[in-house]
C-alpha cells in the first residue's frame, strides 16, 4: 500500500505535536515526533555528563544511543536504552540545551535516516511527522506539506499555560531565544514552495486539528480521483490496442 506522508513544520508551541497527534488518531494514521528525538538525545548527553557545548562528544554519544519511539498516536512513549523518559525530555534542563545537540550536522543527518527508516516501517495507510525540517529535508515529497503558525504572543501564551510553576516571562524568553538558535540550522517561519500554512491563532485547538484533517482529506481525494482517471485512461488504451475479433 501507498503510505500518505503528512509533513508538519512549525514554531515551538504552535501546536505541532499536540495537534499532529490529534489529526493521526482521527484519521487512523500514525505520528512520528521528530522533535522527542532531539530531546532524547540532549537528555541522553546530560545523563552521561557529555560537554554539549562542542558537538565531538555529542557525535561520540550516537553510536550509543539507543532511542525508540512510539508512533500509535494513542499509545505514544519514548524510550532510550531501558529507560522510559517519555515526561523526562519535556523537563527545562534538557529544553535549555536541546537547540546545541540538534545543531551538529552529524546528528541530523542521523537522526534524518532514522526518521526515514521509521516512516518507511509504519504499518497504516499514513503517518504524520512534525517538527522543524520535514516539509524540507526529511520528506519534502510528503503528499500534504503543511507549515503552522501562531503569533509569538498566542505561542508563549499556550506554552506558559502547560509549565505551571515557571515564570510566563521566562518561559517567552526562552522560547523566543530557543526559535532563534533553531532557526539558524533550518527555516521553519516561512512556508517552502508548495507548503500550506495554517495559522492557527484564532483557532482553537479543534478546529486546528479540523483545518489538518481537512488538507489531508482533499488531498487523498485528489489522489483518489487522479489514480482513477489514470486506471479508466489505461484501460481505453488497452481496448484500443486490443484487436479486434469480429
Ligand atoms: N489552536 C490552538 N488553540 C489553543 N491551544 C492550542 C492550539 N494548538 C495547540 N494548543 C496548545 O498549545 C500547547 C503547545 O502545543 P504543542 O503541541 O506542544 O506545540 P509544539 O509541538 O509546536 O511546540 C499545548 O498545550 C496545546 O494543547
Ligand atoms: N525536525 C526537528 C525537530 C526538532 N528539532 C530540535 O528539537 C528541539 C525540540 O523540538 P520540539 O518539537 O520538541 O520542541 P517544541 O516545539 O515542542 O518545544 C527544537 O528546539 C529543535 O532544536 C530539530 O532541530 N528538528
Amino acid at each position: 500500500m501507498n503510505t500518505t506522508v503528512v509533513a508538519i513544520d512549525g514554531p515551538a508551541g504552535s501546536g505541532k505535536s499536540s495537534v499532529s497527534k490529534a489529526a493521526a488518531a482521527k484519521l487512523g494514521f500514525a505520528y512520528l515526533d521528530t522533535g522527542a528525538a532531539y530531546r532524547a538525545l540532549a537528555w541522553f548527553c546530560l545523563e552521561r555528563g557529555i560537554d554539549t557545548v562542542g558537538a565531538d562528544g555529542i557525535t561520540d554519544a550516537l553510536s550509543e544511543f539507543d532511542f525508540s519511539i512510539g508512533t500509535d498516536p494513542d499509545a505514544y512513549f519514548v524510550r532510550v536504552g531501558g529507560d522510559d523518559v517519555t515526561g523526562d525530555i519535556r523537563e527545562p534542563r534538557v529544553t535549555k540545551i536541546v537547540s546545541s545537540v540538534a545543531r551538529v550536522p552529524e546528528v541530523r543527518s542521523y537522526l534524518v535516516a532514522l526518521f526515514r527508516k521509521i516512516m518507511a516501517g509504519v504499518p497504516n495507510g499514513g503517518i504524520i511527522v512534525e517538527g522543524r525540517d520535514i516539509t524540507t529535508v526529511v520528506a519534502p515529497d510528503a503528499r500534504v506539506r503543511i507549515l503552522l503558525t501562531a503569533t509569538e504572543e498566542a505561542r508563549m501564551g499556550r506554552r506558559s499555560a502547560e509549565l505551571t510553576g515557571v515564570d510566563a516571562s521566562t518561559t517567552a524568553r526562552e522560547l523566543s531565544s530557543r526559535d532563534a538558535q533553531d532557526s539558524r540550522v533550518v527555516d521553519f517561519m516561512n512556508a517552502a514552495d508548495g507548503v500550506t500554512t495554517i495559522d492557527s491563532t484564532d483557532l482553537d485547538f479543534e478546529q486546528t486539528v479540523q483545518a489538518v484533517v481537512g488538507l489531508v482529506h482533499s488531498a487523498v481525494d485528489k489522489r483518489g480521483a487522479v489514480d482513477k482517471h489514470r486506471e479508466a485512461d489505461k484501460h481505453s488504451a488497452v481496448d484500443k490496442h486490443r484487436p479486434h475479433n469480429p
